[in-house]
């Protein structure tokens, strides 16, 4: 499955906490993040995560553009609920997508939880009906090890980090 993580500042800590905690099932799937949620995962994690722009400056918007071509599975999105955020309108956009696409989306540790436990008991295997033919995304991790091993570029997609 493709796993989205997204994090507002006053909850990236809670992310990192819970992200560590269920590390080895993540394992299993293929990680994207908002630039600064994806590099402090990897930083905190042994996860090779697929990253984008951070949120304010676009993330949001890519990881909306994933969903809306039915990319992402399953959307861990532990936004702060008291404080404002510059893009906002782009925020909405992403959860309005994941409604459209009928994509399930954590907002909080609770509801995250409940999906992680599904997602281990194999309750979203229906997805898999709609994600054959998806482009490969290679992470810079994997980037560099093709590299390395061939000078053979594989077709991909690879994440614009800043
Ligand atoms: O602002 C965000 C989501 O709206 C998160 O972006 P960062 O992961 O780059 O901090």
């Amino acid at each position: 499955m493709n796993v989205a993580f997204v994090a507002h500042d006053g909850k990236k800590e809670e992310l990192i906490n819970f992200v560590i905690a269920y590390e080895q099932l993540f394992q299993d799937h293929a990680l994207f993040g908002t630039g600064t949620t994806g590099t402090l995962l990897m930083a905190n994690t042994g996860l090779d995560i697929c990253r984008f722009k951070s949120g304010p400056l676009g993330g949001d918007q890519q990881i909306g553009a994933m969903v809306a071509r039915n990319e992402i599975d399953l959307l861990i999105f532990f936004r702060d609920p008291l404080v404002s955020q510059p893009h906002e309108p782009d925020i909405t956009a992403l959860l309005r997508l994941c409604d459209v696409y009928g994509i399930p989306v954590a907002t909080n540790m609770a509801t995250a939880e409940l999906l992680i436990q599904a997602l281990h008991r194999g309750d979203f295997h229906w997805r898999e009906i709609i994600s054959q033919n998806r482009p490969v995304y290679l992470t810079e991790r994997k980037m560099k090890a093709s590299h390395s091993e061939s000078q053979d570029v594989l077709p991909s997609i690879t994440a614009i980090n800043n």
